[in-house]
């Protein structure tokens, strides 16, 4: 069996087995890549066919980020005194799972800091932003100008800036924010897709983190990440969506929702 990641970097981008995977197959053994309409689709399905609700699946989401970044980088093995971590959020549903994620990381013992530029005015962000503030996770008014900045603050920083509506050019101020963060050198923690990457063929000149958490499914351009963790997360999705959309989801372990890919 041959996993299409591991395929593309063991056997090589024009290989056959790559081809295969290229043209949108299942992998066997492996999980599918999703393109950008598959994942759209399969998230408007569990919205429209199977009436979830997006705070349902944006805590399961937020909550497997914060569980695999846990597990990747547990309290123990930051050298600083604080357990600082940033978490930057874009205006759309990346983001709100960016605020989930911190409220957990919260939770888990970590000192998270939001940096939260453009905020929808829809009660679901509102919401998550004032559960934030209750809970003492200081937001930041600007970001920070210098990587060394970032670097010298925190251990860990966490993007949930664009996930898979992401189009186009980068517009302001995410643009910046983004140039900014190619320069840290503490590590990033990407929230489904690494922002500012084409959904389907990345970004050989964009961030490169050293996490990825996908949800649901991965992404085309998970293909191109070379960071040292690749997670599956949110544990939600319904067999027959999974059979209808040919998934091949790997098995969750007993009650996680999470699990690693290789
Ligand atoms: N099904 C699931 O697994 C779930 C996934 N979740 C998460 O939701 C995101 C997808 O969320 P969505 O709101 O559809 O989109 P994004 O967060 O990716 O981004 C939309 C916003 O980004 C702006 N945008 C788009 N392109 C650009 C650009 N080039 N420059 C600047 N800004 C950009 C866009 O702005 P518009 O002006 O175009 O509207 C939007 O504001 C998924 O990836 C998961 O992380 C759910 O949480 C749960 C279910
Ligand atoms: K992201």
């Amino acid at each position: 069996a041959v996993r299409a990641d591991t395929c593309l970097r063991t056997a090589g981008v024009g290989s056959a087995q790559c081809r295969k995977y290229r043209a949108g197959g299942a992998m066997e053994g492996g999980p599918k890549f999703l393109s950008q309409a598959e994942a759209q689709a399969v998230d408007e399905e569990l919205f429209n066919e199977y009436k979830f609700s997006v705070d349902q699946l944006m805590e399961l989401a937020g909550l497997s980020c914060a569980t695999a970044i846990a597990k990747a980088y547990p309290v123990s093995s930051f050298t600083s005194n604080l357990p600082t971590v940033l978490v930057v959020c874009g205006p759309g549903n990346n983001g709100g799972d960016g605020l989930v994620c911190a409220r957990h990381l919260k939770l888990f013992g970590y000192e998270p800091a939001i940096f939260y530029p453009k905020r929808p005015n829809k009660s679901l962000f509102e919401n998550l932003t004032t559960q934030c503030q209750k809970m003492d996770i200081p937001f930041l008014s600007e970001f920070p100008q210098e990587a060394e900045v970032i670097d010298g603050a925190y251990n860990l920083v966490v993007d949930a800036i664009f996930g898979f509506s992401f189009k186009g050019a980068v517009r302001e101020p995410f643009g910046t924010i983004l140039s900014t963060l190619k320069h840290i050198t503490i590590p990033i923690a990407s929230v489904d897709i690494p922002s500012g990457w084409d959904v389907e063929k990345g970004n050989p000149d964009g961030i490169q983190p050293d996490m990825l958490i996908s949800l649901t499914a991965p992404k085309q351009s998970a293909v191109h990440f070379s960071g040292r963790y690749h997670y599956l997360g949110g544990r939600f999705v319904p067999k027959a969506l999974e059979k209808k959309y040919n998934l091949n989801l790997p098995t969750y372990p007993d009650t996680e929702c999470v699990r690693k890919l290789p």
